[in-house]
């Protein structure tokens, strides 16, 4: 965990069997959701409206996504949707372990190009508040990494948008060797940071 990124304890909302904590760019939150365990096994709640509202994840999430990644160090991102379809996320690990990385894109933010990062796995169970106007992406630190998404918006191809994971200009460790890092065609293209217009 990246413990020098997180806000500090005071910043901890709780509601229910959830707590959000903040990082030192406004807007993301890591949340740890309580775990009931028995005999049988384990019971968590991913997703209550009440409580998320309560830690301040207001969105409504109209899409649930999931993806596989065989590999390790398969880098997905950075995407992000624009307006119209602009999209919050609601990020957790069903098997294995990623570095998950959300970088300021709103104009005229004091953190603008700057990013955050939380290393979630399925034994730690954390899950990752992405608002709208961060790009997302994460690096797959283990084989069989298994990733499960709320959007806040449906997918809209047309609003889809990236910029590259290695962009020197975001400076991100994504945890992993960048020489043996597997990529979509897509994001092998995707532009710098410069390149790109204000997009929120
Ligand atoms: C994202 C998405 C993709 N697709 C299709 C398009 C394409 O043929 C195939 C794979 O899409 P992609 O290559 O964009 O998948 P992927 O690279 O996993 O894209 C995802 O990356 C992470 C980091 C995010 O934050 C997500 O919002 C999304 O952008 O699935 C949908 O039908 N609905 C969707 O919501």
């Amino acid at each position: 965990m990246l413990d020098e990124l997180r806000a500090p304890a005071t910043d901890i909302r709780r509601a229910g069997n959830v707590e959000a904590q903040g990082f030192g760019i406004a807007g993301p939150l890591l949340l740890t959701v309580r775990r009931f365990e028995d005999s049988r096994g384990v019971f968590i709640e991913t997703y209550n409206r009440r409580d998320f509202e309560a830690v301040g994840i207001a969105e409504e999430f109209v899409q649930d996504n999931q993806s596989l990644s065989v590999h390790r160090g398969t880098v997905r991102g950075l995407h992000f949707q624009v307006p119209p379809a602009p999209q919050a996320k609601l990020v957790r690990v069903l098997r294995g372990r990623i570095l998950d990385i959300a970088v300021d894109l709103r104009a005229g933010s004091p953190t603008f190009g700057q990013h955050v990062a939380a290393e979630l796995s399925a034994e730690n169970g954390l899950m990752f508040y992405i608002p709208v106007g961060f790009a997302h992406g994460f690096a797959t630190l283990e084989r069989d990494t298994e990733v499960a998404y709320k959007v806040s918006a449906l997918y809209a191809p047309g609003c889809d948008k990236g910029i590259a994971w290695d962009d020197p200009a975001l400076g991100i460790d994504w945890g992993i060797d960048p020489a043996t890092a597997r990529l979509s065609d897509k994001d092998r293209v995707l532009p710098r940071l410069a390149d790109i217009g204000p997009c929120f």
